[in-house]
This record gives structure tokens, C-alpha cells and sequence, in this order.
């Protein structure tokens, strides 16, 4: 453990200071439909979509005592340390330039969101959760076709297994702290995505609605006009 930290020293970084990052967790069994849904949360609403197990299927391609580390803890369909995956986020994150992030497929467990509250400490607007039955979960791993060495039955069980035992916490955690977005997720993408369009189109409403509040706050002669208004028309002030 203490090797893997020392090859990732580098990575540490941090966003320039002041600059808003918005960030979304997207959790939901193996196969509920994550990726889909973020594919299309990016081209409506600008987010740059983070997979955390397509970081690590590409960590597996390196060459490294490392990569085949992960590769072997995938095929058995257990989760990878979690100082690995929240490293590996961070330096997607700040390559990629942007500021609002789509997290999908974490955090697993509590342990990763601890990490992640440790290293990354951004946290996160809401968390998106896809909901969807065991049964179609696995009709659609069966399905998918993308040559995953972790798609076939026996590791499925096991991913089932993972997500039943360490992942719920994760949702109980979010959902305590009145962060957790539901969808149902059994449906055609395109039906699952119009209530995912919902859960994201209150996101901006909201960030609207802060930034006005804020500006009409900090611009000294809208203040007073809109005081001047309020006292005129007898408008109760509901900006605070
Ligand atoms: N709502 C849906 N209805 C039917 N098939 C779906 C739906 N969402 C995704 N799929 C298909 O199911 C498989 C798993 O979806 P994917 O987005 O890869 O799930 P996850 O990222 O949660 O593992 C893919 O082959 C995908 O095309
Ligand atoms: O934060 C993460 C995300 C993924 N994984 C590993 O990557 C696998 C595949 O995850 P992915 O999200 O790609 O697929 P899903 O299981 O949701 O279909 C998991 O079973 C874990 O072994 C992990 O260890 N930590």
C-alpha cells in the first residue's frame, strides 16, 4: 500500500482557489445504466463525465505491478483501494479543465467517500441515483457486449454482492443529508433520462437563482433600487 502512494505522489494538485467546481456522484447497481445516462447528462448540460471504472480499465492497460493489481481485484469483482481511484479522479479532474463534473461509479463504499472527502474535499451538489431491478441489471450485463472480463456470471454475483453490502451505506449516507436524487432506472433510457433531465435542470435553477440573489447583494445601487421598489409597492423583501 504504502508503494502505491509513493507512485502517485506526483499526482496531488489542487483547483485554483475561488473557482466554483460543481460535482455529481452517479451511483447505481453494475448495469443500472450509469454510463448511459451520463453520456447524456454531457451533451445536455456540459459536464465532463467521469467514469471511475473506465479510469481504472485504463490504469490496467499500463504495464505495471499496479495495473495488473487492479486488473486481478475487477475480475473478482472487488473494489480497488480507494487512495488509487481517488487519485486517479483528481488528476482526470484537473486535466480535463473544466469545472462541473459528473463522478460515475463512485464512491462504492464509505471508505471511498472518506478518501474522497480527505483528498478531493469538494462535495458533491447532489448524488444520482439510477434504482433498477436485479433481474434487469443482469439481463443487461449479459448483453452489453463490451468485452468486459468482469461482465460474466460469477463476478456479476459478486458485484451484487458489493453493491448490496458496501455501496447502500454510501446512498443511506447521502440520503441523511438530503442529497439523494432517485430515479427509476427499470425504464428505456430515454424515459429514465427525462427525470434525470428533472434532477439537473433544478442544479441550474438553483446556481441562477444564487448568483442573482448575490449580485443584486453586492451591486450597491440595485440594492437600494430594489429596496426603494419594495418600500414603494409594500413588497415584502424575500431575497434573504
Ligand atoms: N434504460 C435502459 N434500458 C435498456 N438497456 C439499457 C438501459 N440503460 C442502459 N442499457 C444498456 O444496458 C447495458 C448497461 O448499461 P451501462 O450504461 O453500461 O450501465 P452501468 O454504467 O451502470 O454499468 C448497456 O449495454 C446499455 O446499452
Ligand atoms: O470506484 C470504483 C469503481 C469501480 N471499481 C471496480 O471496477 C469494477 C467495474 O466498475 P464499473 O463502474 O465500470 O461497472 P459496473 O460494475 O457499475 O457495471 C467494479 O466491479 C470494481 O472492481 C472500483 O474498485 N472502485
Amino acid at each position: 500500500m504504502a508503494e502505491v502512494v509513493e507512485v502517485h505522489k506526483d499526482w496531488s494538485g489542487s483547483f485554483p482557489s475561488g473557482k466554483k467546481i460543481t460535482v455529481v456522484f452517479v451511483i447505481g447497481g453494475p448495469g443500472s445504466g450509469k454510463g448511459t445516462q451520463c453520456a447524456k447528462i454531457v451533451s445536455h448540460f456540459g459536464f465532463t463525465h467521469l467514469s471511475a471504472g473506465d479510469l481504472l480499465r485504463e490504469e490496467v492497460k499500463s504495464d505495471t505491478e499496479q495495473g495488473t493489481m487492479i486488473k486481478n481485484l475487477m475480475h473478482e469483482g472487488k473494489l480497488v483501494p480507494s487512495e488509487i481511484i481517488v487519485r486517479l479522479l483528481l488528476k482526470a479532474m484537473l486535466a480535463s479543465g473544466n469545472d462541473k463534473f459528473l463522478i460515475d461509479g463512485f464512491p462504492r463504499n464509505e471508505e471511498n467517500r472518506e478518501a474522497y472527502e480527505k483528498i478531493i474535499k469538494i462535495e458533491p451538489e447532489f448524488v444520482l441515483l439510477i434504482d433498477c431491478s436485479r433481474e434487469e441489471m443482469e439481463r443487461r450485463i449479459l448483453h452489453r457486449n463490451q468485452g468486459r472480463d468482469d461482465d460474466n456470471m460469477e463476478t456479476i454475483r459478486r458485484r451484487f454482492e458489493v453493491f448490496q453490502q458496501s455501496t447502500l451505506p454510501v446512498i443511506q449516507h447521502y440520503e441523511k443529508m438530503g442529497k439523494l436524487r432517485r430515479v427509476d432506472g427499470d425504464r428505456q433510457p430515454d424515459m429514465v433520462f427525462e427525470d434525470v433531465k428533472a434532477v439537473f435542470a433544478q442544479l441550474n435553477t438553483q446556481a441562477n437563482q444564487g448568483s442573482n440573489v448575490s449580485r443584486a447583494q453586492t451591486n450597491p445601487f440595485k440594492r437600494w433600487f430594489l429596496d426603494l421598489f419594495c418600500s414603494c409597492f409594500d413588497v415584502a423583501d424575500r431575497r434573504n
